[in-house]
């Protein structure tokens, strides 16, 4: 295997030698350099191999692995943006965060722990799950560096349920929980691809009070992309912002591996185009959840995943360098 040599920005890239083939080698994300390798990121990218949260099917743990995996041939280059998202910034991948499969308090301290230490090294994070339990743990470290932050949360479901047999940390809760926690800003928070049957209408009242606007599923078919991302845009503003990608937000032809799925879900093409149609936001951190490999076939949903991270990353990308451009072309 050949070391990968920084660029010319010193940044260390994936390797891109006719002698490391895409599917030779241990899977980082999209190849690039685990954390050790390079000291510090602007980037990292975490697994959360944690599944105890679910209330379907299980198998989430396996997600973030099947996401480095199916995120091999990505290339250097992202003509969508023009960015070269591994080159002006240092993009890295942190390995995972062990949270207990046995105790869920626990495994929820321990990924707040785990970001918190990603965090401080002044890196911003591009998680992946795990189920979407860990959006709380992650959400706290979030808002105690930025403040309560706005949220973009693409999935089938509001996951802003109180509880579930009387659990109150599962993948259907965290956003309740985090709303209660003040971790979000409660004038820029929006649900994109809802869809399918609920407990009961009061669902959707409860979660119209915690300041949630809602896209359907629905929404983005009849109004079409550009509408959608330029509300979602008038919303969000210059507030610094939270993507949480449940990948269960695409339809199951889209994404079959996935642990609750429902009909009806937005294509991986809607869901790439309005993730670039955020490219002036603010995202200070991301999330990509629910990826169960078990139930996928030939990779669709992990091949979704991978490149719906990679553009959440084009965006973080193009932010840290345009601030870094303004840092160093500022008037003496
Ligand atoms: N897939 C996520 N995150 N949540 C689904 C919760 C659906 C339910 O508990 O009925
Ligand atoms: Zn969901
Ligand atoms: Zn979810």
């Amino acid at each position: 295997m050949t070391a990968n040599c920084p660029d010319a920005t010193g940044n260390i890239p994936p390797q891109e030698t006719d002698a490391t083939l895409h599917f030779t080698g241990p899977a980082t994300f999209g190849r690039v350099p685990r954390l050790d390798q390079v000291g510090t990121a602007d980037i990292a990218v975490v697994g959360v191999p944690f599944d105890a949260g679910v209330s379907y099917r299980p198998g989430a743990r396996f997600g973030a692995n099947a996401v480095r995996e199916a995120s091999r041939q990505l290339r250097p280059y992202n003509p969508a943006l023009d960015v070269y998202p591994f080159h002006y910034t240092q993009v890295a991948d942190a390995g995972d965060i062990t949270a207990n499969p046995h105790n869920i308090d626990e495994a929820v301290e321990s990924i707040e722990a785990g970001s918190d230490a990603l965090l401080s090294t002044g890196a911003q994070l591009m998680t992946l799950g795990g189920d979407h339990t860990i959006a709380l743990p992650l959400l706290r470290s979030v808002a105690r560096r930025h403040g309560p932050v706005a949220l973009l949360h693409f999935d089938a479901h509001l996951d802003t349920w109180d509880s579930h047999f009387g659990a109150r940390y599962t993948h259907g809760t965290p956003f309740r929980r985090a709303a209660e926690e003040g971790l979000l800003d409660t004038s820029a928070l929006s649900h994109v691809g809802t869809r399918g049957s609920l407990y009961s209408k009061e669902d959707l009242d409860e979660d119209t009070k915690l300041g949630f606007g809602i896209v359907t599923a629905a929404d983005v078919m009849r109004r079409g992309v550009d509408e959608v991302v330029q509300q979602l845009k008038e919303r969000i503003g210059k507030r610094p912002l939270y993507i949480s990608v449940d990948i269960d937000v695409l339809d199951p032809a889209h994404a079959p591996g996935t642990g609750t799925p429902e009909a009806g879900g937005l294509t991986s093409r809607e869901l790439l185009e309005i993730v670039r149609g955020l490219a002036d936001c603010y995202v200070v951190s991301a999330d990509l959840v629910e990826v169960a490999p078990a139930y996928d076939h030939a990779e669709i949903t992990a091949v979704a995943a991978s490149h719906t991270a990679y553009e959440l990353i084009t965006l973080m990308s193009r932010q840290i360098a345009f601030f870094r451009w303004v840092e160093e072309n500022k008037p003496s």
